[in-house]
Parts: C-alpha cells; structure tokens; sequence
C-alpha cells in the first residue's frame, strides 16, 4: 500500500544533534581559550533556529564548529554534532575525515557567512564559482558547462537575479545585495538539508534585507532545508526563526520557540535583549538597563556568567553555574529551556516577560 499524499511524514529523528560542545582558540602550545561551552540543541528537517546575542558570545564560533569550517587555531574540544546524511546514515561531523568532509559540505550543508565578498574569488566570474562548485561534487560523468550555467541561471532567477547580467560578472562588479544573493543561490545549489548563515543581511540597506528575508523564508518553505540563522537583529529572528536560541559567553542560555522567546522569555539577559529592540525592526542596540559587556573566554566566571550584570542577582548566582532547565517539554527539540537559578521565581513576580 501506498501513503497517500496526506498522510503525516512518519517520524524522522533530528537532523542535527549537537551535544555537549565545547569549541576553544589556541593561543600558545598548552592554551585553549574556550569560547563556545557545552552547547547542545537538536534541529529537526525544516526547521529555521535564530541564534541571538552581543557581539562576542559565541555565535559565530558555533555556527564554524558545526561544519568544522574553524580558522586554524580553532577546534571543537568536546561533545558530538550528529547529522543525518542524504543516504540516511548517520555521522559525528567531529570525526569525519577531510576528504568526506569535503564532499559533505555544500551538497548536504552549507554556510553563507557575513560580507559576501570574502567567500568569492575576486578574479573569478560568479559563472566559474557555479561551475567549480557543481563540477567539485560530480561523481559520474562530467557535465556540460552549458547544462550547468542553465542550472546556475535557474538558482539565480530563484533569488531574483538577472542571470544575463550576474553569471558573467566579476564579485567586485556586483552590490553588496546582488553578491549576497548569489552566494545565497550558490549554497542552495546542491540541495544542502542546512544552511547555515551568519548575518547575511548586515551592512546591507533596509529594503535589500528585506527583500533577501522574504526569499529566504519563501525558499525554505519550498525547498524544505533546515537553517541556524545567526544575528544581530532580533526583527529578523522574529520572522525568519521558527526557533531562538539566545546565546551569552559562550552558552545558549535559553532556547524555545520564537513565541517562547519573544513573549515569555525566562532569562533576564533575554529579556534585556528583547527590551533594546527598537520598535521597528533594526540592529540590536546594548539596552541602557544593560551596562557593560559579556566576560570574554579569558574571564571565566564561577558562576552565572551574565551576575554581574544581572540586576536580579542574588549570591547564589555568583557561585553556581546554572545547568539547563527545561520549562515546557516539547517534541522536536521545541522544548522551552533556560538556564537561569531564579527564573521560576522571577516570573512568578512578573519580572521576566509574558
Ligand atoms: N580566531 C580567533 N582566535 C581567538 N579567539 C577568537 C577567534 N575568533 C573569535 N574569538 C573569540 O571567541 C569569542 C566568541 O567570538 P564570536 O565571534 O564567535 O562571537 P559572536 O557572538 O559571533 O560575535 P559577533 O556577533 O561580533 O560576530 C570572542 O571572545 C572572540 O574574541
């Protein structure tokens, strides 16, 4: 018997399960500055995760860890990063070798990071980085150069490009918009099942960002990737996320859906965070409730990392570490979850958000 076309979609497991994950800098021979601690979330197919926080928390330095795409002093010190392949195998990322690795990245997950110009080849036509991209990851016969500028047309064209006026072009001949959108259609060009992307939108105006959310939400609801969306702008987050994760020094401190997170927040850093947005969507200003700045790998605290600027902390906090709490128990990796020792009681005075 055949499952008929409504039929719900049996259960599929995570794509991605990160779990327990530290990511350090070395910065001499016996020196590993942690910057990402113990970080663990699932992201199941088609989901879209926001990972939001100051500068300096440790997003970015996630967002490299999970494809292994670190600088050359980094290294993911412990935990797992499971992912699902196309073939339904599954593998730790951490303990693929360079070669499978290779052939992963791309075609099963992709990373679109910020300032588009650095991910091109100054010197080469966009053409040539579709080709080289396609022809990097053939494994029967090769394909036609025609047959694959088609193709790279239709990608283009799937983010509004004009590919007449964009294959042919050099990056530098190209706005800020246009390059970022290429890279965008560039990423999606071997059907990854993740897309990581890393403020794809800053340094860009307003009604460029916009016009690239809405692709991007309109693609992922067609094309059925998942995505963790790196940013600044909690705006954003709120319309491309389907899921938020907030991040500070180096932990994710409270993750839950986008409701969660934007209506009933549990951490007072999250909280402050969402207090500091402009009323209309923008970049994320440091709220003036919230002076100073996130203790950096070098300063690790005892303690809760965010006491000392936490206008709700009590001694307790300054002495024990806050593990993850689960809130509401959800399926799916939806579970609202924060790591704060007084989050029930504050709530219960109002002095969280609802
Ligand atoms: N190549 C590196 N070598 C040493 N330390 C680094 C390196 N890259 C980042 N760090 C440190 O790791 C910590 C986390 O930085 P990261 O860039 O991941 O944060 P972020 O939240 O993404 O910030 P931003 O939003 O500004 O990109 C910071 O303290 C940073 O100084």
């Amino acid at each position: 018997m055949t499952a008929s076309p409504t039929a719900p979609v049996p259960h599929e497991g995570p794509l991605l399960s990160v779990r327990n994950v530290d990511i350090g800098y070395r910065t001499g021979r016996r020196t590993l500055l942690t910057a990402v601690h113990d970080v663990s979330f699932d992201l199941h197919p088609g989901q879209s995760m926001a990972l939001v926080g100051e500068s300096g928390c440790g997003k970015t330095t996630l967002g490299l860890g999970l494809l292994r795409l670190l600088p050359r002093t980094g290294l993911v010190s412990a935990g797992e990063i499971r992912f699902r392949r196309k073939d339904g195998t599954t593998v730790d990322i951490r303990s693929m070798a360079k070669e499978d690795l290779r052939r992963f990245r791309w075609s099963e997950a992709a990373m679109v990071f910020q300032g588009a110009m650095n991910a091109f080849n100054p010197v080469l036509r966009i053409e040539d980085h579709f080709v080289d991209t396609f022809r990097a990851h053939e494994t029967g016969r090769p394909r036609r150069r025609r047959e694959i500028l088609e193709e790279s047309a239709a990608l283009l064209e799937m983010v509004r490009l004009d590919p007449a006026r964009v294959l042919g072009s050099f990056p530098h001949e190209l706005s800020g918009g246009m390059r970022q959108r290429s890279l965008i259609a560039l990423a999606l060009a071997l059907e990854p099942q993740l897309l990581i992307l890393d403020e794809p939108t800053t340094a860009l105006d307003l009604l460029t960002q916009r016009a690239i959310v809405e692709r991007l939400c309109e693609l992922r609801e067609a094309l059925r990737f998942s995505m963790v969306f790196i940013t600044h702008d909690l705006g954003l987050a709120a319309e491309l996320a389907d899921r938020v994760g907030t991040m500070y020094a180096g932990r994710l401190i409270e993750t839950g859906t986008t409701r969660d997170i934007f209506h009933r927040s549990r951490h007072p850093y999250t909280s402050a965070l969402i207090g500091s947005v402009p009323p209309i969507s923008g970049d994320l200003i440091v709220p003036e409730s919230l002076p100073g700045s996130p203790p950096g790998p070098s300063s690790p605290l005892p303690g809760c990392s965010f006491a000392p600027r936490c206008g709700h902390a009590v001694d307790l906090c300054r002495e024990r570490r806050p593990e993850p709490e689960v809130l509401h128990a959800r399926g799916d990796g939806l579970s609202h979850t924060v790591a704060c020792l007084r989050s029930r009681e504050l709530a219960a005075e109002g002095a969280t958000r609802d």
